[in-house]
């Protein structure tokens, strides 16, 4: 499904005209339905390399074969914008613990928008059956779905990311340390979902700091130490 070859990005910072090396000559590769995690302390590059498969981070240098059903084998690293635009609207998913939304759109428009990009808005009660749906899927209690998600906790906030990616169904998801700041309840139910997502057949990569919460649920793992895997 994804397979990485010596990527590498680094940041310039011109105000002191320095480089920063997000990550180095990273490489590995994921089949699908695996989910691989990777782990490492805060700083060490973790989250660019989740943002150059997104390509919210452009690489400097190596290749992201990504196996797309659209487009066939594409080169992530070198793949134009529109196309990037077409991963993220059908194949790629991203989810983190910070819920990225327009300011007053309820839970349920957050997925229902979701919905509507995938199944068109020629077909809108399907998108909408499909909203009620992946929101009950994912547990989030009917009281809250005409709120503004601001107001909720962290869980509630990650399950609405989860629904609104997973309405996709998304080829690659990309998880980054959705557990983060999470109590332990709400991580185990986390875990739970993921299983669920591996048992259905998504594959995934994942982030995490908490490894007692990746214990049994990778099929690889990778850990990072100052911009190298190791
Ligand atoms: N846009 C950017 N501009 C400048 N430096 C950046 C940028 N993005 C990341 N960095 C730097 O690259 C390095 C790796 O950052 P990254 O976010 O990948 O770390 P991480 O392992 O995900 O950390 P954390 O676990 O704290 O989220 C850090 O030193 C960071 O300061």
């Amino acid at each position: 499904m994804l397979q990485i070859e010596g990527l590498s990005k680094s940041f310039l910072l011109h105000r002191v005209s320095r480089r920063v090396q997000g990550c180095q000559d990273i490489a590995f590769s994921i089949e699908p339905g695996q989910f691989v995690g990777i782990t490492g302390r805060s700083g060490s590059g973790k989250s660019t390399i989740l943002r150059c498969i997104w390509r919210t981070n452009l690489p400097e240098r190596g290749r992201i074969l990504y196996d797309s059903a659209r487009f066939g084998m594409l080169d992530l690293a070198q793949a134009t914008q529109r196309q990037m635009l077409y991963l993220r609207a059908y194949e790629l998913g991203y989810v983190s613990q910070f819920l990225n939304a327009l300011p007053r759109q309820t839970a349920y428009d957050i997925v229902l928008k979701s919905a509507l990009e995938t199944h068109g808005t020629a077909d809108r009660p399907r998108a909408e059956r499909e909203t009620e749906r992946m929101l009950r899927h994912f547990d989030l209690d009917e009281n809250l779905w005409e709120l503004y998600p601001r107001t909720f906790s962290g869980g509630e906030k990650l399950r609405l990311n989860i629904a609104a990616a997973m309405i996709k169904h998304p080829r690659l998801l990309l998880l980054d340390e959705p557990t983060a700041s999470l109590d332990n309840a709400s991580k185990l139910k986390v875990r739970t979902l993921i299983e669920q997502l591996k048992a259905e057949g998504t594959t995934m990569l994942g982030i995490f700091h908490d490894l007692e919460f990746m214990e049994g649920l990778c099929d690889h793992e990778f850990n990072m130490q100052e911009g190298m895997m190791v």
